[in-house]
């Protein structure tokens, strides 16, 4: 509590925009004992500021400052007011909804369409009619109109948690609805519910100046909508008298800026992901220009002396330390390494896909002898898949669940020239067929589709431009040692077939040892030992590749035994037809 409010207080955007809530909060709570009576006429109509009146006076005489003072506390009051139970409703209806399903989402799902088809302004000015005058009425009139959206976005967020495994346990270890509501999903929505508050405060201040601006609120109360009413009344605008809008405008602008502010902050705060800490600039003169060098042959990509480093709270963060090795065409050049060496960070580096708070500080990656760390806009696009693509470790979340796969193949190929979906489709069956699918997969979206198929639907659109280098960055850590061999003899196939090289990064060293010409160990971000595969087999020299090693157990299909040392290529090779574990005919794991 303690560190989430200091947190909170060295967060700027929370420090800016709190900072500007409290000052209104503070003005509409005490402000009004130190201004005069706003609705006394005090002096002349649409006389500009001056020393009696430090904000000038309205078309009837009455003190501008004392208006926008006071006009501030009924309108934060049925803001802020609205805000929490738009947020309240929205959330009970939604949660309720979307958690408990069937029946009970049929009817409150109908019930928030009805509100959603009804258009708002027009629901609030009826309902106006009909309430008696007075904030009570603006606060539950706003509420009526506001919750709908709530609803729908608190239901769709229970829905999807529902079927994440802690709320499964929760189910399975006998919690009660309430209990799983209250301690499983609401915590996991804090940051929706925060921001949802302060939007909904947002819209709430927003539609009572909208709606008393318009005359349809209480025009004889002191609040900002009504000194806008009564300003364009008053022919402010005509007789050029600023000093009777401009006030509350800017109270308006203000409150808006910081209600942003603050629900932007919450965000950030409770999602760390969206912390962005900035790399410090690099000092003048070590941007590198786009280099290109004369190839060196028999070599596709070279990186030199890599160092890359993370911007974190506690400074720049070295993950990888002085990287160097070289990949030859149609090579298999593997990265092993523990989790956390920075197998990742050089995968995503080569592509441009480093996050913002990461940076290249010192040396080259020159693939075919252009320096790819300094390619930016139209070029890097043109380089990334053409040249260099990509097999994502997560086959369910590298496609996009709402596009058939036929769809994503045409987008992947449109982003590179114009092609009509007829050529990309044709592209696309050809592909599927290329990596062991049925052609008529086109037409299919992805959760119809098995985690192995995914994966070789993931391999089709990595191989689509015919690029010149692979990286395949944990392709297969989420299948099973059948399909993960199936897979990756297939892709080895395709290599020998199309000749592109590849760079496959896992910390499975016994499997790069069998598929790789040469490996290459990462530890801490350095890069330890590189050898071909069967010297390293034969005698690995660092001892952290040692401990690698004899670290991994080796399943051998047929007798199920363990083996403590590294495994002959034999029993690993998927690319040989040595290989131990049998096809299974007929299906597409
Ligand atoms: N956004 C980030 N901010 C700070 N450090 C980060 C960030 N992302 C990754 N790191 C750090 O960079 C280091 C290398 O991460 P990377 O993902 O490249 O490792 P890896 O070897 O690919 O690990 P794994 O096999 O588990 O994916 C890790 O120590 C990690 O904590």
């Amino acid at each position: 509590m303690h560190d989430s409010l200091r947190s909170l207080l060295r967060h700027r955007k929370a420090a800016v925009g709190g900072g500007l809530l409290l000052f209104f909060l503070l003005l509409s709570l005490v402000g009004p004992w130190f201004v005069m009576d706003p609705k006394d006429l005090v002096g002349r109509p649409h006389q500009p500021p001056s020393a009696a009146h430090w904000f000038g006076t309205t078309g009837q005489g009455q003190d501008v400052l004392a208006q926008t003072v006071v006009g501030a506390r009924e309108t934060l009051a049925v803001g802020f007011a609205v805000g929490a139970l738009v947020t309240l409703v929205g959330a009970l209806v939604g949660v309720t909804a979307g958690y408990l399903g069937r029946r009970v989402d049929d009817v409150l799902s109908l019930t928030t369409n009805v509100f959603l088809v009804i258009p708002g302004m027009p629901l609030a000015i009826v309902l106006g009619a009909y309430l008696p005058s007075g904030p009570f009425r603006m606060v539950a009139v706003l509420t009526v109109a506001g919750w709908a959206w709530n609803a729908r976005v608190f239901r769709a967020e229970s829905l999807a948690l529902r079927g994440r495994d802690f709320v499964s346990a929760a189910v399975v270890t006998g919690e009660s609805h309430a209990r799983i509501v209250s301690r499983e999903l609401l915590p996991n929505m804090a940051s929706l519910l925060g921001s949802s508050f302060i939007g909904n405060t947002l819209y709430a201040v927003g539609a009572q100046v909208g709606l008393e601006f318009l005359g349809l609120g209480d025009v004889s109360a002191v609040t900002w909508g009504t000194n806008l009413y009564w300003a364009g009344n008053d022919a402010a605008l005509l007789t050029r008298s600023w000093w009777i809008f401009v006030p509350t405008g800017l109270c308006i602008a203000l409150v808006g800026f910081a209600l942003t502010l603050v629900s932007s902050a919450i965000d950030e705060l409770t999602n760390p992901a969206l912390r962005v800490h900035k790399p410090a600039p690099l000092p003048k003169g070590t941007t590198l220009p786009v280099h290109v060098d004369r190839p060196a042959p028999g070599v596709l990509l070279s990186v030199q002396d890599l160092c890359i480093d993370y911007a974190t709270e506690k400074g720049a963060s070295r993950v990888v330390d002085t990287v160097s090795f070289d990949l030859a065409p149609g090579e298999v050049f593997g990265l092993a390494g523990e989790s956390g060496s920075g197998k990742s960070t050089i995968g995503s580096a080569l592509l441009g896909l480093l996050p913002t708070s990461a940076r290249v500080t010192q040396g080259r990656i020159l693939f075919n002898g252009m320096d790819v760390t300094a390619l930016e806009g139209a070029g890097l696009r043109a380089f990334r898949w053409r040249q260099v693509s990509m097999v994502f470790q997560s086959a369910m979340s590298a496609l996009n669940p709402v596009l058939t796969l036929g769809e994503q193949f045409h987008d992947t190929l449109a982003a590179h020239g114009r092609v009509s979906r007829t050529t990309s489709y044709a592209r696309a069956r050809e592909l599927l067929g290329m990596v062991g699918l049925s052609p008529d997969l086109v037409t299919a979206y992805p959760h119809q589709l098995s985690g192995g198929m995914r994966q070789r639907v993931g391999i089709a659109l990595a191989l689509a431009l015919e690029p010149r280098l692979v990286i395949m960055d944990e392709p297969t850590t989420a299948l099973d040692v059948v399909v993960q061999k199936e897979l990756l003899q297939r892709m080895l196939e395709l290599k020998q077939r199309l000749g592109f090289a590849i760079l496959f990064i896992t910390h499975d060293l016994p499997l790069l040892l069998a598929l790789s010409d040469r490996v290459g160990i990462l530890q801490g971000g350095k890069l330890v030992e590189v050898g071909t595969s069967a010297g390293l087999r034969a005698g690995a020299q660092h001892p952290y590749t040692q401990l690698l090693l004899s670290s991994f157990p080796h399943l051998v299909a047929g007798d199920v035994s363990v083996t403590p040392h590294p495994p002959a290529a034999s029993e690993l090779s998927v690319a040989r037809p040595s290989l131990r574990v049998a096809a299974i005919p007929g299906g597409h794991r």
